[in-house]
């Protein structure tokens, strides 16, 4: 049966608890995924001067700033100006007068955005944001919110990486209510409703040229995967795209964790720079636990929603001592794979805990995810026996 056949229409809507927010923020990811795409377009026709290095040397762009004023606008028209959200931009790069073209082209991007909020069914402002409204709505963002009881956590572009390189990225959204996430949004502009498209090796331009030639393939183009907690569900929409083609309300499928759990037969993702997790200690652990296929290396939260739909089913990051993980980074996708059926936990099998600020303080030495109990079991088992003579 073709996949589209599936669909059933708005299903996890219709459901009780936070159904308003999920609403919201599987919208206001849509929102954000197309924004991503156009500014994406751009970055790879016009080798743009909008890329930039912050302190750590790690690059932000005009679609980080601008996801980020579009989140946070679209919850503070829903919840308030006081909604608290922690995110990962800010904008004091934006703010010095030098910025002044950097600026102009987030205010840009962000009207341009939000004037298309009717076709996901939101309202957007009555007039053009200004310069002032943006950068106030990216501010308003603020990490001191983590702390709090319940928040919402916006990774506006993971992956920035694999964004400027006309790869994978992700934009993450999260609600943590108690320390946990009890919703979560994973935009996924370049992962398609079909698996195939993700088992690219050489990068992912040569790929969107081909979708971009063909109508019938790019109306498959990115995903939106979402959850909420203990539903025991997740789901998954394309992408809705084109000048007049797409209609609110969308529709979407569910997604299950695979159910393979045999090491032999399962694929590990992780992520493509050796300098954010150790590829040796990887290739190492699963030499020794049976792990035959190559690793597949993707930017961003793309590889929990490759554990949470089956295309893959372990995913594991240890990252150099010293870093601390930022909730961002992990909240929304944790939540859909384990709605999905899967399990993540740290290297020690704990749970990882977003309720101590911006950090996941306490993570015992790296994270893993794997599409059931026992292939998770194995990985954990295997990890204690190298880490000692590993280097790590
Ligand atoms: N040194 C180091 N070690 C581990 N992790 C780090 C490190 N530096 C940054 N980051 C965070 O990693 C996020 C990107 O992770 P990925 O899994 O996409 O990595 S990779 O680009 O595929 O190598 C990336 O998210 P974005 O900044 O949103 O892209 C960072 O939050
Ligand atoms: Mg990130
Ligand atoms: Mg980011
Ligand atoms: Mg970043």
């Amino acid at each position: 049966m073709d996949e589209d056949c599936k669909l059933e229409v708005n299903s996890a809507y219709i459901s009780d608890g936070y159904s308003k927010e999920v609403e919201i923020a599987v919208r206001a990811v849509h929102m954000a995924c197309l924004l991503c795409q156009r500014v994406q377009e751009n970055l790879l026709s016009e080798s743009s001067e909008h890329v930039h290095s912050k302190e750590d040397d790690s690059p932000v762009t005009i679609a980080d700033w601008s996801v980020q004023a579009i989140v946070s606008w679209v919850l503070s028209e829903a919840y308030g100006s006081n909604v608290s959200i922690v995110a990962e931009e800010d904008v004091e790069a934006l703010s010095n007068a030098s910025a002044a073209g950097l600026l102009e082209a987030v205010v840009r991007t962000v009207n341009e955005c939000l004037a298309d909020a009717p076709r996901f069914g939101l309202k957007g402002p009555d007039t053009d944001l200004d310069a002032k409204a943006v950068l106030e709505a990216i501010s308003r963002c603020s990490l001191a919110g983590a702390r709090g009881s319940k928040f919402w956590v916006l990774d506006p572009v993971d992956g920035t990486l694999g964004f400027v390189r006309g790869d994978q990225y992700a934009i993450a959204l999260a609600l943590i209510e108690d320390g946990e996430p009890v919703l979560g949004v994973l935009g996924c502009p370049n992962y398609p409703m079909k698996k195939e498209w993700l088992s690219y090796q050489n990068g992912y331009r040569r790929i969107l040229s081909r979708l971009t030639s063909s109508t019938s393939e790019s109306s498959d183009r990115g995903s939106v995967l979402y959850a909420r907690k203990g539903g025991g569900k997740a789901w998954m929409q394309p992408l809705l795209h084109g000048e007049n083609k797409f209609v609110w309300p969308n529709s979407a499928r569910e997604i299950r964790v695979s159910s393979i759990d045999n090491p032999a037969l399962a694929t590990f993702c992780e992520p493509v720079e050796k300098a954010n997790s150790s590829h040796s200690f990887t290739a190492g652990l699963a030499h020794s636990v049976g792990l035959r296929n190559q690793p597949l290396r993707v930017y961003s939260m793309v590889k929990y929603a490759a554990i949470a739909r089956g295309d893959a089913e372990i995913y594991m990051k240890f990252a150099r001592a010293g870093y601390k993980e930022k909730i961002w980074d992990h909240a929304a996708g944790v939540l859909i794979i384990e709605e999905a059926g899967g399990v993540v936990t740290d290297a020690g099998g704990q749970p990882l805990d977003f309720s101590k600020g911006e950090y996941l303080e306490g993570l015992d030495r790296g994270i893993i995810a794997c599409a059931g109990a026992k292939l998770h079991e194995t990985i954990i088992g295997a990890v204690d026996a190298s880490w000692n003579s590993s280097s790590l």
